[in-house]
This record gives structure tokens, sequence and C-alpha cells, in this order.
């Protein structure tokens, strides 16, 4: 079965690379507001829901399955999307800075007979305190600015990142454990579900 990623991040296209399945990527454009009182997670869910809609509803009759994922960093029960400028993201870090926070990923995959499977991955991340300079100097790279929460932990923030309790893919982007799980239930074949290779390492 085709498989479509509903995505126009670099981080979620490496990832699902990652598990050695054949793709191929189309991005979902959604408007991505939170309601009044939505919680964070039913938040993630609609968005990873929605943005795997938008894609299969261009392919309808089609035998293809399409995935999408959405991240939020969530603190106090906010949820902190992409800064929307220096001010926004220097709030982000300064918010962070010296706490545990959560990062919620929801995973939807939607197959060709219209059902659909979710799953959301919870990961917790504690940064150590972050002085103001050292928040200048991060939003002072291009990294902040396309990242849920303003930092990305695979790259210079990794260093702001004194604990994490729970995957680090999901943090990235898309939950590798889990997504390999939803992809093998709904009969969507990674590498390691091949075995015609094995055996000649010697
Ligand atoms: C917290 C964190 C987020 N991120 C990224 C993952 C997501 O790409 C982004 C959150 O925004 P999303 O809206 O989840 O994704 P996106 O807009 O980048 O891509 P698409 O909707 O087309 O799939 O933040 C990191 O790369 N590293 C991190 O440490």
């Amino acid at each position: 079965m085709r498989l479509l990623l509903a995505s126009a991040s670099p981080r979620r296209r490496e990832l699902l690379a990652q598990l050695g399945v054949q793709f191929d990527l189309e991005s979902a454009d959604i408007d991505e507001t939170v309601n009044v009182g939505e919680k964070p997670a039913d938040y993630v869910l609609r968005m990873a829901r929605e943005k795997a809609a938008a894609v299969a509803g261009r392919h309808t009759g089609e035998a293809l399955a399409v995935l999408a994922a959405d991240t939020s960093v969530v603190i106090e029960d906010d949820v902190l999307g992409k800064p929307v400028d220096h001010f926004d993201g220097l709030a982000m870090l300064a918010r962070l800075s010296g706490r545990w926070h959560s990062v919620m990923t929801a995973v939807c995959l939607c197959c060709e007979d219209g059902q659909s499977e979710e799953i959301l991955v919870e990961t917790r991340v504690r940064f150590g305190q972050l002085t103001r300079a050292q928040c200048e100097a991060y939003l002072a790279t291009d990294e902040p600015w396309d990242k849920a929460g303003g930092y990305g932990i695979q790259g210079l923030a990794g260093a702001f990142v004194s604990s994490i309790e729970g995957s680090y893919s999901n943090v990235v982007g898309l939950p590798l454990h889990e997504t390999w799980q939803l992809l093998a239930a709904a009969g969507v074949t990674t590498r390691l579900e091949r075995t015609e290779d094995m055996g000649g390492s010697e």
C-alpha cells in the first residue's frame, strides 16, 4: 500500500525514512488555532487528524495510507506553538528555563477504507536554568522559528536539556517506536518486517 506523509517538516521526513519505509510527501495546510478551552492533548490529536484528513481528502478512492503528526510543547496546560517573533521566542525560553515541560506528539494514520488510528505520545523534558544572554544567543540562530516551543532538542538547544523522560524522537516530531507499531498494525511494512537481506554480515 502506498504511504503518503502529510508534512512539510524535514524532521518528520528524516524520522520516517529511518524506519526504512517507502513514502511520498504532500503537505497539509490547516488552521492551527487552539480552540477556547481545548485541552493540549485534544488539540494535538485534532491537528494530526485534520492534517491527515486534508491530504486523504485529495485522494479518495486511491489505495493509500496517509500519516500525519503534530508536535506541541506544553507547560501548565498552555500549548506553545512556533514563536511568532523575537519577544515571543524569548518569553517561551524564559518560561521553559529551569523547569519541566511536556512535548506531546499526536500521530494519525488514515487508511484507504476510511478508518483512522491515532496515538498520542508525551515526553517530559527539563531545561536547566538559562540566562537572558543564552536565550538571546539562541534566538540569534535560525533554529527556534519553525519549532514548537521555540527550540530544537536536536540542535544547539540540546545543551539546554538537563533531563528527559520518554521518547527522544517524539520531541523531534515523530515517535519512532509508536509510529512503527501503528504502521505495522495497518499492514504498512517497514525495513524491520523485511528479512530478505539477513544473514550475510559475518
Ligand atoms: C520541541 C521540538 C519541536 N520540533 C519541531 C517538530 C515539528 O516540525 C515542529 C512542530 O510543528 P508542527 O506543526 O507539529 O509541524 P510542522 O509545521 O513543522 O510540519 P507539518 O505540520 O507540515 O508536519 O517543531 C523540533 O524539531 N525539535 C524540538 O525539540
